[in-house]
């Protein structure tokens, strides 16, 4: 199969359509690393960078990615939408060094009569003046027909009488789109096969929009019914809903059409994802197949028990294609395969009591629901080993913190010791202080006299990812010694608290 595969031309309009997502505007930079990262490193045939007269930071957009893909060889992959309208989009894209016009004509009735208010005569006679004047000044010619789906349901007279005319111009690609998002997959599979098949020398691109959620599937038909390109953005950015993702798309014409092959590197996907998340502010959903953040975390334990046995719960879909790695979620329902897993990722392992304390603990901490991620593990591991050495002769079994506005905070305590029960009030500077003000009330009626707190660390765990944990490192002097004594909780106050009751049982 390999050397009979069709080539898929992949166009990306990231940075047109894309763009007409609402609220989201690239720089001019931003368009020239987006597009460089396109061309060179995701190695989709073409892009799509503008639309013709938008503005004048547009303009210069356009201007520095032609400059940049001239002097690297790209110059013909590079398109800009134009319109209907003389010369005037032909000069716009002239004096922006643009070789290639994606010209946008009607491609329904419908549109034709009720917005440009044209007979199909009379438009074709001014698309073909347009496309004339653009070849005579060496520029490429590609021809959108807005609405088409539409025509295609409700006037294909119309659609063909288009075609019969378009295939006499000299344009190099024909522009499907489903320019509302409204084809069912076995539409596409119809209306592709049968314009096709009726201009089998003609290059027809499609082009999808999401608005039923079809947009990826509706690529696979297109595809399987003999489209030779497709129109993709990232992350599935454009007008409303968006065009059909390229991630997703690719993964799908990897995966389920042996047929075709596209130039595209899957290894990029993810990078350039990212990159595009950040420049637009328009965030990837968590679930968005093959670039959300969660589509490679398996949660549940039984996913991660089958994984160690026999690889039971992965599929094709594997994340390294992507350059990304699969993740064991760490919560109530992970389990101790989770826990195993993200172990053995960070190289560590425990005795089976110690792992079913630290599975007790992320459990507490799930239930609580704290988001634990790996980086907390350390943590957790000697937080529980640190308690295993320390026989629990002191309980703080209940207190009461307060916090209030010009008020001092107060600490209600209550203590046991050796199984005997005290109850202590005191105020402080903050709840902490408070709170070992009480403690020392309790250990005065014993007559013994508190460590002298010398430092207090808070840190959380690296990588900024987690909210679950916090943990308190606290240095205590005591009869000319110094020792430490830490706390890891969700709350800070009580991670405090927790590595003072360490400390009450270690003195
Ligand atoms: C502007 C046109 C080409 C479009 O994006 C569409 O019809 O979907």
């Amino acid at each position: 199969m390999p050397g009979d595969q069709r080539h898929i031309e992949i166009m990306d309009t990231t940075l047109r359509d894309g763009e007409q997502t609402s609220g989201v505007s690239f720089s001019p930079t931003e368009k020239l690393t987006i597009a460089q990262l396109l061309l060179t490193e995701v190695k989709v045939n073409r892009i799509e960078i503008a639309s013709a007269r938008v503005s004048e930071g547009e303009f210069e957009a356009v201007k520095a990615i032609t400059k940049w893909a001239k002097s690297n060889g790209f110059l013909n992959q590079v398109e800009v939408l134009t319109f209907v309208d003389g010369d005037v989009s032909i000069q716009w894209m002239q004096q922006a060094g643009a070789k290639v016009m994606n010209l946008l004509t009607k491609g329904s009735l419908n549109h034709l009569t009720h917005q440009l208010k044209k007979k199909p005569e009379q438009h074709f006679a001014e698309i073909a003046d347009v496309i004339k004047l653009a070849r005579k000044k060496g520029i490429e010619v590609n021809v959108y027909l807005e609405d088409w789906s539409n025509g295609m349901r409700h006037s294909k007279e119309y659609v063909f009488q288009y075609l019969d005319f378009i295939q006499k111009m000299p344009v190099k690609r024909i522009m499907l789109p489903d320019t509302l998002g409204i084809l069912t997959p076995a539409e596409v599979t119809e209306y592709i096969s049968a314009i096709v098949q009726r201009y089998p020398g003609l290059h027809f691109d499609f082009h999808a929009h999401n608005d039923y959620d079809l947009g990826t599937a509706n690529v696979l038909e297109g595809v399987k019914a003999g489209a030779h390109g497709i129109h993709l953005t990232i992350n599935g950015m454009g007008e409303r809903a968006g065009n059909a993702p390229l991630a997703s798309a690719i993964a799908v014409m990897n995966d389920f059409v042996p047929e075709v092959k596209t130039s595209v590197v899957e290894a990029s996907l993810y990078r350039v994802s990212k990159l595009v998340e950040t420049f637009s502010g328009f965030r990837i959903p968590v679930n968005k197949p093959v670039v959300g953040e969660n589509v490679f975390t398996q949660t549940a334990g039984i996913h991660a028990d089958g994984d160690k046995k026999n690889k039971l719960y992965f599929s094709d879909l594997m994340p390294e294609r992507f350059g990304r790695t699969r993740r064991y979620a760490l919560g109530k329902t992970s389990g101790k395969a989770n826990i195993e897993n993200n172990l053995a990722q960070l190289g560590i392992q425990l005795s089976e009591p110690d792992l079913k304390k630290v599975t007790q603990r992320i459990i507490e901490l799930g239930d609580k629901k704290e988001v634990v991620t790996q980086a907390d593990l350390p943590y957790i591991i000697s937080d529980v080993i640190d308690s295993r050495n320390i026989t629990e002769k002191v309980r703080i079994e209940n207190y009461v913190l307060t916090h209030s506005k010009n008020l001092r905070p107060s600490v209600t305590v209550e203590i046991s010791i050796n199984g005997e029960l005290y109850e202590e009030h005191s105020q402080g500077d903050g709840q902490y202080d408070a709170f070992v003000n009480a403690l020392k009330k309790v250990y005065k009626r014993m007559k013994k006299e508190l460590p002298i707190l010398t430092d207090y660390a808070v840190r959380i765990p690296p990588g900024g990812k987690s909210d679950a944990l916090c943990e308190t490192v606290i240095t205590w002097s005591y009869n000319g010694k110094e020792f430490k004594t830490r706390g890891l909780d969700s709350d800070q106050t009580v991670s405090a608290i927790k590595a003072t009751q360490k400390m009450l049982n270690l003195i």
